[in-house]
């Protein structure tokens, strides 16, 4: 690393995950250090009660954001074009998400945004795509990236909000490099879901929320597409280093716990007991944590 000056903090995040971040100080860029891995081995086996029961360190990546001041030609920016925060949940359908994202949005002050929720209302307002949609979304297929982007973008532009709880999103590697470009933004965190396909499958079928896709045939589409299609942007994001994979087949409150306590306002508290870098409060206070 030449002669590069580099300081060291550990966070603490929830109650025992530590998360070690250097930051080179001749450029500001943040990475993480060749030596963090001792500690931590996430497979994809590793749930982060898991790791939190272990006192395994969390690597997470990220990317440095610079803040600087708005200059006056640009202040009519769109929200798009602002930095946005965003945290990706991924999962298998049926697994929880939409249930636990709304209330953690609410708890922490992030806009809850499913895009199958907004590709949903979209077929009862738009009678141009609106049965192309549904027709897609029967058959467990992806809606083409650039209607899902549009419905999405204006969302996040209406939503008056910059921190962004993204549900089920990005579900393939297409609308994902999609989202990546159009908003130069890529997530602070990707939470994962794991749950077993007996439960997944017997939690959407009891759902009883009229959606044309809740029923076996549907299902064992959607579970393929989410084999062949999701879990490889969910790999994607773990070579990153920012997944955190939660145990989603126990009961509501407790996955509801586990995420207060990997986004909730405990998580400042004790993330504030550890020496925090200035570049590291940045990256908190930006997470809203
Ligand atoms: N921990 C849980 N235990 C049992 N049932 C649950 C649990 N969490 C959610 N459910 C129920 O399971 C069903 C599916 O949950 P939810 O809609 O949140 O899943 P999802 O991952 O968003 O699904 P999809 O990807 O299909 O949209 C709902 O009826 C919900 O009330
Ligand atoms: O980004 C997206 C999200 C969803 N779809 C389609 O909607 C259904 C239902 O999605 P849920 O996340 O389970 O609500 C999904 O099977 C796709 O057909 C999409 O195309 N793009």
């Amino acid at each position: 690393m030449g002669d590069m000056k580099e300081e060291t903090s550990e966070m603490v995040i929830g109650e025992h995950a530590i998360e070690t971040v250097s930051v080179d100080k001749t450029t500001n860029n943040e990475f993480v250090s060749e030596n963090t891995t001792t500690e931590l081995e996430f497979s994809e086996k590793e749930t982060f009660d898991e790791i939190l029961s272990e006192n395994k360190t969390v690597e997470s990546v990220c990317e440095k954001e610079t803040k600087e001041a708005v200059p006056e030609e640009t202040a009519k920016e769109t929200v798009t074009e602002k930095k946005l925060v965003v945290v990706f949940v991924l999962g298998g359908p049926g697994g929880g998400k939409s249930t636990q994202c709304a209330k953690i949005a609410k708890e922490v002050g992030y806009t809850h945004l499913s895009s199958g929720d907004l590709l949903r209302q979209t077929i009862k307002s738009d009678p141009v795509n609106g049965p192309m949609i549904e027709a897609m979304i029967k058959e467990g297929k992806s809606v083409p990236p650039d209607i899902t982007m549009e419905i999405l973008q204006k969302a996040i532009e209406e939503s008056g909000n910059d921190k962004f709880i993204l549900d089920g999103f990005p579900r393939d590697e297409e609308i994902r490099a999609a989202f990546e470009s159009a908003t130069k933004t890529e997530p602070e965190l990707v939470l994962f879901f794991e749950c077993s396909e007996e439960e997944r499958e017997r939690r959407i079928l009891s759902r009883n929320q009229g959606r044309v896709d809740d029923n076996s045939e549907s299902v064992r589409k959607r579970f393929r597409y989410f084999q062949e299609h999701t879990l490889p942007v969910v790999d994607y994001y773990k070579r990153k280093g920012l997944v955190l994979q939660i145990d989603a087949g126990r009961l509501e409150e407790e996955v509801f716990e586990t995420l207060k306590s990997i986004l909730g306002p405990s998580t400042t508290m004790q993330a504030e007991e550890a020496p925090i870098t200035e570049e590291l409060g940045k990256k908190i206070s930006e997470l809203g944590l």
